[in-house]
């Protein structure tokens, strides 16, 4: 029997939990009803969500999930699919979900699909995005855009052929056919499979030795995946990180010193590695 654990409010939404164990946060869609289908507020609510976990330093891996064990997601609502996106409350509407695949590509820290059921559309392209994905035994994978009257030609199409090779991806979209935990395992679109019952308890093993490691090393590493695929982006990521960990270093320090004091920096004491 999986042991049950606790999960802390970090801050109520309407369309989504945002909890926390230890130094893993948890942001779940919560729309069973629809298979966790996003509207503009979903992602709204991920993003302020994603935000909050960037800016805490004892958050150091996010879990991104569905609720209702059916469901990691469905992708965008198509009942609020209007005329140039999905609209929400204030009648706009946005394809706001791009901003948020972006967020979990740049943010410093791993991001972990945890998924359950259906992971479709652009859904499919969230776990897509994620640094890891586990999956339970009962989860269904595919893309549907060229049936509903969709593509999501970004990261949805060319970083899914970065994950599983071209001909793969292009079958995916193709045909729009469905894909069990197995085949997704065998295409190396997941990292693992396990029953349901031992996805979370797995998921959080896996979060929990990531915990365990280097946070500077894991950031590097990932803004290093970035990098070579995300362009000028990529690396302004990489870039910034080592801005950071060069402001960490005493020879930063003393350029900054030295405008403070208003004096000369004195520089000759470090040494020119080879
Ligand atoms: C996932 C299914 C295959 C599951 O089938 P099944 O188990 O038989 O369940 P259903 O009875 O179909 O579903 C139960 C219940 O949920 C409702 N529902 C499911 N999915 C959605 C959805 N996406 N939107 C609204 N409602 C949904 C369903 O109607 C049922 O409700 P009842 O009231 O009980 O009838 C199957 O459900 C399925 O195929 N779902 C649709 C999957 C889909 O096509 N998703 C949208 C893909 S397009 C997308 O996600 C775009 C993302 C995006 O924003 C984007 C990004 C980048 C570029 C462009 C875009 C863009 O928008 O174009």
């Amino acid at each position: 029997m999986a042991e049950q654990l606790t999960w802390t409010p970090i801050k109520e939404f309407r369309e989504i939990l945002f909890t926390q164990h230890g130094g893993i946060a948890k942001i779940s869609i919560n729309r069973p009803q629809v298979h966790n289908a996003f509207t503009p507020l979903t992602v709204q609510e991920m993003i302020e969500a994603m935000d909050i976990c960037r800016n805490r330093t004892d958050i150091g891996v996010i879990i991104l999930t569905g609720e209702g064990g059916k469901a990691f997601c469905s992708g965008g609502d198509q009942s609020v699919r209007g005329h140039g996106g999905y609209v929400g409350e204030d009648t706009v509407p946005r394809l706001n979900v791009l901003d948020l695949q972006k967020m979990i590509r740049s943010i410093p820290k791993p991001v972990v699909a945890m998924v359950a059921g259906w992971a479709i559309g652009g859904g499919h392209v969230l776990h897509v995005v994620c640094d890891l994905s586990i999956a339970a035994e009962n989860a269904r994978f595919g893309q549907t855009g060229p049936n509903v009257g969709s593509f999501d030609g970004g990261f949805g199409a060319s970083y899914l052929a970065r994950v599983v090779g071209q001909k793969k991806a292009r079958e995916i979209w193709f045909l729009c056919d469905q894909y069990n935990a197995q085949e997704a395992l065998d295409m190396g679109l997941v990292n693992k499979v396990v029953p349901l019952e031992q996805l979370e308890e797995t998921t959080v093993a896996w979060c929990n030795k990531i915990l365990e490691k280097s946070p500077l090393a894991l950031r590097m590493l990932k803004s290093s995946f970035n990098a070579e695929l995300d362009g000028q982006a990529g690396i302004q990521e990489l870039a910034g990180n080592a801005t950071l960990l060069y402001y960490l270093s005493e020879e930063a320090k003393e350029g900054k010193n030295a405008f403070i004091e208003k004096r000369k920096p004195d520089f000759s004491k470090f040494p020119k590695f080879p």
